[in-house]
């Protein structure tokens, strides 16, 4: 039996940027040999972007591309054409973002994709998919964002609307389930399924849950509003820093023990208070009784009270705080990567855990790498040809 899920599933991966780049890591994760095809010369773009030391793959580079072998090859030659070809019939997945119309200038649209490997999965990432009216226009995540209906749900009523830090992620991972085209807007609104039922629902009346009196035809921005069936917020804490809040799920079945926790048995039989419905009502004086009793406390310290009695609540994490949690560090969520230029990385783990497939994140690979390797040892290139091929500039 394998070690892994997906070893011996080799992923061509033409991928750039965030979206594609997170969903092929997470196959290397899974196992599968991931060879990334990149321009000769700069590669990925985001290899030089946002970089905190000189000429060394920054950060953005690296903490998506761990798992990979790197290759380069220049798609605009005849002999990389014919390389492709090569690889491609060797490859069981091939993985793309490219600018709408790319992969079609360059000779190989997905019908002669198809024709070249039969059994290959063609897996596609555009801003707007292969079809409709938008399908040509490039996009970014905050793109994405504004089209898919999060940015004018997200943020405070009387203000503009916000992306969030989501990023890359939720543009690719909806894609990276099977074979086909789809589109970044179309996962962002997947995500926003909430509020096209608030939208529904406000067509028959106000939204209660909402921190808004007056309502317009549209789904306002929620604050911090909860999108399901029970009220929520985030609620001040000690010593009232920037992110010194807790987030707590007003669960019907904890309003008692959560008074007694306060010391506030006295409101137990207040009818102000008694009754979800009746709090509904009065969710900003629910909401500021509970905080003067918060803020007493760090909200760690809140999260024990609350987990004591059962109560579903989230100290709100920065991202000091995420490096250093215990939880993420016990399920290898955070971990640190050695790499042959920056020493080490810390970077995010594997959000899939499969019970027989254990991940070993290693390094994101230089540019270039395995291009000697791969041509030579999966193609059968000599070493002559290979350095021929590279004083040509096709690799
Ligand atoms: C992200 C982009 C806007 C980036 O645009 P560009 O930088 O202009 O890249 P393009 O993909 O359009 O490719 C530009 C050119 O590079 C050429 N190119 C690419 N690879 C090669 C190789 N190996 N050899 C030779 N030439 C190459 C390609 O043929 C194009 O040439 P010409 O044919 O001559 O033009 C676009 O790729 C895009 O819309 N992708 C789909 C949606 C997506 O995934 N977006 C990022 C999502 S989230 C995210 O990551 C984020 O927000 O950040």
């Amino acid at each position: 039996m394998a070690d892994k899920a997906l070893e011996g599933v080799r992923i061509l991966d033409m991928t750039h940027v965030q979206s594609g780049p997170s969903c092929t890591q997470i196959l290397g994760f899974l196992g599968a040999d991931v060879i990334k095809l990149e321009p000769p010369g700069r590669g990925d773009i985001t290899r030089g972007q946002l970089r905190d030391m000189p000429d060394v793959d920054s950060l953005y580079f690296t903490m998506l591309n761990c798992n990979k072998r790197s290759i380069t090859l220049n798609l605009k030659s005849e002999q990389g054409k014919t390389i492709f070809t090569e690889v491609l019939k060797t490859s069981d997945v091939v993985v793309e973002n490219f600018g709408p119309g790319v992969l079609a200038r360059l000779g190989f649209p997905w019908e002669t994709i198809q024709a070249i490997n039969p059994r290959a999965i063609y897996a596609s990432i555009k801003g707007f998919g292969s079809y409709g009216p938008k399908k040509d226009f490039k996009a970014y995540e905050p793109i994405a964002q504004a089209m898919g209906g999060s940015m004018s749900t997200t943020g405070l009523a009387d203000g503009p609307p916000l992306c969030t830090g989501l990023a890359g992620r939720r543009f690719g991972l909806r894609h990276s389930h099977g074979g086909g085209h789809s589109g970044g807007a179309d996962s962002v609104l997947n995500l926003v399924r909430v509020k096209m039922r608030d939208h529904q629902r406000l067509q028959r009346g106000p939204l209660p849950e909402y921190p808004i009196e007056h309502f317009d035809d549209a789904v306002p921005r929620s604050g911090n509003a909860s999108g399901g069936g029970h009220p929520g917020t985030a609620l001040r804490c000690k010593p009232g820093g920037p992110n010194d809040y807790i987030y707590v799920v007003f669960q019907p079945q904890i309003w008692d023990a959560l008074l007694r926790t306060m010391g506030r048995e006295d409101l137990i039989d207040d009818e102000r208070f008694a009754t979800p419905a009746a709090r509904l009502q009065r969710l900003d004086e629910v909401y500021a009784l509970v905080e003067s009793w918060t803020l007493k406390y760090t909200k760690f310290e809140v999260m024990e009270h609350l987990n004591a009695i059962n109560v579903p609540c989230g100290p709100v994490l920065d991202s000091a705080d995420l490096f250093e949690d215990d939880h993420l560090r016990a399920r290898d969520m955070i971990v640190e990567v050695p790499h042959p230029q920056r020493g080490s990385f810390k970077t995010v783990g594997s959000p899939l855990k499969l019970s027989d497939s254990a991940v070993d994140i290693t390094s994101s690979p230089l540019l270039g790498e395995h291009t000697a390797e791969v041509l030579e040892q999966v193609m059968g290139y000599g070493t002559d040809e290979v350095d021929k091929l590279r004083q040509d500039g096709v690799i």
